[in-house]
Order: structure tokens, then C-alpha cells, then sequence
């Protein structure tokens, strides 16, 4: 049995999924670790087979393409990893109860998760705070969202965040909340920082030193906060922490296409220039204020901790071949 046969068996809703994730129908770290779970039980429940290896090598391979379409977000293997690793039984009907559950278990996690970092990084902002954001974090937007529900008044300012301009997502759930909202070029962040009282941004991984892995402008952002005397906080549950970096691995930064920076035509009339869309960048633990997740709040520094206990000492890769 080669883990080749297991591709061939594979769902339509795994190639679906896969290619949702890498064109960003379906986006933001989160987000795209619930789907992966998803795919995974579907493909549990779809397979015909008979064969119990058989059956192990396709959710092997399901989650391999699932893995390959972005390698930022850490999130992704960590929720393919939750889903495998509880991939036990003795016949096929077994493991696919225990895929279906896992897969259920975590998506349930995640919810539960967000809303409680939510009510630890609300109570990190004040009544009639102004925040800035950037991209389009759903665990930032908990925070938001329960410190409304605390009976705090919020008004935000929300950075554009080029070149696929997630700060428009942030206005339009903000505004569902009636938050009001200003929107930024990213370039007048610093400018904005005077009127700003916390910053809050999402993260796609945490390395092991504290490093946030997030939204390319991130780090610069949090550079321009600190010397303005802003704080700054990072709403990341805690599959967003990278096991791998335990081990001294950094992280992957995805570069995407160029078309997203410049059009073909418009680059064509400029002449011959080189483009680059690198998505992410690092912002060092130093400039960091903290890490909120659910279970409390981090100085970057001592992140570490947790991931020891979560994690162990690295992680596993239980969709790689035997
Ligand atoms: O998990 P949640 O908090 O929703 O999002 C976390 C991060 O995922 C997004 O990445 P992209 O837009 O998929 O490249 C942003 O960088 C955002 O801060």
C-alpha cells in the first residue's frame, strides 16, 4: 500500500477545500484551520474502501494536499495534526467515527477558544478607546466584540492592508457592531498612531522566541506603536502556536503572486521592475505587548511555556508516509 493510492482516493471536497485555501475564497488563520478540519471528515465520511490501511493512507493524503496550499499559517497543520493523531481503531467504521469526532471536536474548540481570548484581550481595552487594526483577524475581533459586550465604547481605526485590502472585512464586521469606523491607507498609519489608543492585530503563527508571525505592515506597525508609546496586543489562540519552531525551525513566509501588487497591463507601461508580494513578515517579541489566547495573557517572552506544555518539546507530522 503507497500513500500514492490513498491521492487517488481522494474526496471532491478536499481538492474543493485546497483550492478555496490557496486562491483565499477562503482566508485568515482561523478560518482556514476549521475548513481543513472539515475537509478531512468529509473525506472520512465519503471513502468507499474496506481496507484500514487503505482507509489511514487517504486521510494521510487528504491532509498532505490540504498542507501544501499555504505554509504560513500554522494554524493548518495544527488542526490536520488534532484530526490524524486521533485517527485510531481496528476496522474502517472505527476510524471514521473517530476522524468525524476529532474533526467536530476541534471546529468546536476553536469557537470556544476565540471566545474566551476575546474576553481576556477585552479587558486589556478601556471605555471610549480608539483601536487600530490591521488585516482581518476573527480572534482580534473577539476581542472587540466582548468588550462591547462588557459595556465598553469603541471606536476604530482600520488600516487598509494592501494589496488585498482585508481592512475592508474588518470595516464591514466592525460596522455590523456598530463600532464606528475610520479607514486608512496603510502608509498614514503612523500618522493615525496620535489618535490611537491600543492597537490589535491577529497572528497566522507565534514562534517559540514570541516572534508574530502576521500580515505583512505588522511589524512596522508595531514598531511605529512603540515609539509612539501605543500598546499593542496580539489575539492568537493557541493553534497558532508553531511546534515546530521548538526545535529551532523558522517560519515559511508565503510569497504570493505578483498580479495582487500590480496589474499586468499598468506593470507592463512602467517598464522592466521587479515585483514582490511577500503576504507576512515577523514583528520581534520586543515589540510586542502581549499575546492574548484562552488560556490568559503572554509577555511574547514567556510564550514559550505554554507551547512546552501544549506541544511537548516539537511536533509530529502524522499525514507524512510511514
Ligand atoms: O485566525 P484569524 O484571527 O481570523 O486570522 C489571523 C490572520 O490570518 C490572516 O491571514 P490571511 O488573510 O489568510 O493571509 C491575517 O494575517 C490575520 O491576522
Amino acid at each position: 500500500m503507497t500513500d500514492d493510492r490513498g491521492a487517488a482516493d481522494l474526496v471532491p471536497a478536499v481538492e474543493e477545500t485546497a483550492e478555496s485555501i490557496a486562491s483565499m475564497e477562503i482566508r485568515g488563520a482561523a478560518t482556514i484551520a476549521g475548513a481543513a478540519a472539515e475537509a478531512l471528515a468529509e473525506q472520512a465520511r465519503e471513502i468507499d474502501v474496506d481496507d484500514p490501511a487503505r482507509f489511514r493512507a487517504t486521510m494521510r493524503a487528504a491532509a498532505r494536499r490540504l498542507h501544501e496550499t499555504r505554509p504560513t499559517a500554522v494554524s493548518l497543520p495544527n488542526a490536520l495534526r488534532y484530526v490524524l493523531q486521533r485517527m485510531e481503531g481496528e476496522d474502517v467504521e472505527a476510524l471514521r467515527r473517530r476522524v468525524v469526532r476529532a474533526s467536530a471536536r476541534f471546529t468546536r474548540r476553536l469557537e470556544e477558544a476565540r471566545g474566551r481570548l476575546g474576553e481576556v484581550g477585552a479587558n486589556r481595552l478601556q471605555d471610549g478607546d480608539v483601536v487600530m487594526t490591521h488585516c482581518h483577524s476573527t480572534d482580534a475581533l473577539a476581542c472587540i466584540e466582548a468588550a462591547l459586550n462588557q459595556g465598553k465604547s469603541l471606536s476604530a481605526i482600520v488600516k487598509e492592508t494592501r494589496p488585498r485590502r482585508q481592512g475592508h472585512i474588518t470595516a464591514e464586521a466592525l460596522r455590523e457592531l456598530d463600532v464606528p469606523v475610520t479607514l486608512i491607507v496603510d502608509s498614514a498609519a503612523r500618522r493615525y498612531l496620535d489618535e490611537t489608543d491600543h492597537v490589535l492585530v491577529g497572528a497566522d503563527s507565534i514562534a517559540a522566541d514570541g516572534s508574530v508571525i502576521n500580515k505583512i505592515g505588522t511589524s512596522g506597525l508595531a514598531v511605529n506603536a512603540r515609539e509612539r508609546g501605543v500598546p499593542i496586543m496580539t489575539a492568537a489562540q493557541t493553534i497558532k502556536l508553531h511546534p515546530e519552531t521548538l526545535t529551532g525551525h523558522t517560519v515559511e513566509i508565503e510569497t504570493r503572486d505578483e498580479d495582487e501588487v500590480i496589474d499586468p497591463e499598468t506593470r507592463a507601461g512602467i517598464g522592466d521592475i521587479a515585483v514582490e508580494n511577500p503576504a507576512f513578515d515577523v514583528t520581534p517579541p520586543r515589540y510586542m505587548d502581549a499575546i492574548v489566547t484562552e488560556s490568559g495573557q503572554f509577555p511574547p517572552e514567556s510564550i514559550v511555556t505554554l507551547m512546552r506544555e501544549l506541544f511537548g518539546d516539537g511536533a509530529e507530522t502524522p499525514w507524512a508516509e510511514p
